[in-house]
């Protein structure tokens, strides 16, 4: 199968989004939105950085790529509607490899109502998939990592560490510990962007976001910068799984606080909206928990501190960080 085979062999025979014009078949793509603001943004997921084929299933990563950047467009409260792949693929991926990959990201299209409406093909020495989304938000809605005021709760979605939890048990347990931890793994291998929820926040006026891609240490830093705040998190408030009781308390720790890749979202609200958010998680089946409060900022690098019993220290950003 050549290139051109390949592209015709992944192409979607339908649309669901009205707004498309032009899908896969031309120079680009075209799609026509008149009263929405445009959201986009690009991740990329490379062999042994972001998988290796020890812990993941080529439907497996397919499925973790395209959830990440749905997670970026769930962390700008918009709906995803489009996506665009560019793939490179080393010789020793088969083609079923291949489709099996296009499955995984049809899996969750598929759940989101999104469309794939482009991409690139190159020939390479590992298996890089570098995704665009494109979202849609009501105009003046999108969700900013500096929006948090002084007085907000801090609140997360879901349960934290999962994913990295899931991760240390693939590489280091046998099948036995895997088959008892499957959840974890599961929750490494298929996370659960939040953009539903994220987008029924509409009728509150002011909210920050931000998604939880390398571990709430560094997203809190990023909203505590961008909104030049203090982050205030209650260590006992942070959810999590109960699976995650049976590991020792340090690596429960390093979990939940750097681990990343959970793919939840960490938001700031004002009080008097806390119930609206709680209604939306009800309504949409989602978990919320309040983890800390907004003050303002001081001359602390990072602004974030962890209160845990009757301490207080700084959180410093120690999530996973490219090019350390
Ligand atoms: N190489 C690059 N060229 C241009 N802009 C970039 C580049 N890398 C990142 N950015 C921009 O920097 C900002 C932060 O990107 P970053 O990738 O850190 O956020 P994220 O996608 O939420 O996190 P993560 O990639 O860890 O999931 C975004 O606006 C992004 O578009
Ligand atoms: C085989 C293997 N080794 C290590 C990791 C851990 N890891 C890789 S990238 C990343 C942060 C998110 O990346 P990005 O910032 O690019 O979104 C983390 C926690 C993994 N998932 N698989
Ligand atoms: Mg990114
Ligand atoms: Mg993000
Ligand atoms: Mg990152």
């Amino acid at each position: 199968m050549d290139e051109f085979d390949f592209i015709k062999s992944i192409q979607q025979k339908n649309y669901v989004q009205s707004s498309l014009i032009k899908g896969i078949g031309d120079d680009a793509a075209v799609f026509r939105q008149n009263y929405k603001d445009t959201v986009t943004s690009v991740d990329t997921f490379v062999e042994d950085i972001h998988f290796s084929r020890n812990t993941m299933l080529p439907f497996h990563i397919g499925y973790r790529a395209l959830a990440a950047n749905i997670s970026d467009m769930a962390a700008m409260g918009c709906e995803p509607a489009y996506y665009l792949i560019s793939i490179v693929i080393p010789k020793h991926w088969s083609e079923k490899d291949l489709a099996d990959i296009y499955l995984g990201m049809k899996d969750i299209a598929t759940e989101n109502k999104m469309d794939l409406i482009g991409g690139d093909t190159v020939s390479g020495k590992e298996l890089v998939l570098s995704i665009t989304v494109i979202g849609f938000v009501d105009k003046d809605k999108s969700r900013y990592r500096s929006h948090a005021i002084s007085g907000d709760i801090i609140f997360v979605t879901g349960t934290l560490g999962d994913s990295a939890a899931g991760l240390h048990i693939l590489m280091n347990h046998e099948k036995e510990t895997q088959e008892k931890f499957k959840y974890l793994i599961d929750r490494h291998r298929m996370p659960t962007p939040r953009p539903v929820f994220a987008n029924n926040l509409k009728s509150i006026s002011r909210i920050a976001l931000n998604d939880i891609s390398d571990g709430i240490a560094n997203e809190a830093a990023e909203i505590a910068d961008a909104s030049k705040v203090t982050m205030n998190i209650e260590y006992n408030s942070i959810p999590y799984h109960d699976l995650l009781k049976g590991f020792d308390k340090d690596m429960q720790k390093e979990w939940k606080l750097f681990g990343g890749e959970d793919f939840e979202l960490i938001g700031t609200v004002p009080k008097k909206d806390w119930d609206i958010v709680k209604k939306v998680a009800e309504s949409t089946k989602t978990k919320v928990t309040a983890i800390g409060y907004v003050t303002d900022y001081t001359d602390s690098n990072p602004n974030v501190f962890l209160h845990e019993d009757k301490d207080v220290s700084i959180l410093d950003k120690s999530g996973y960080t490219h090019l350390k």
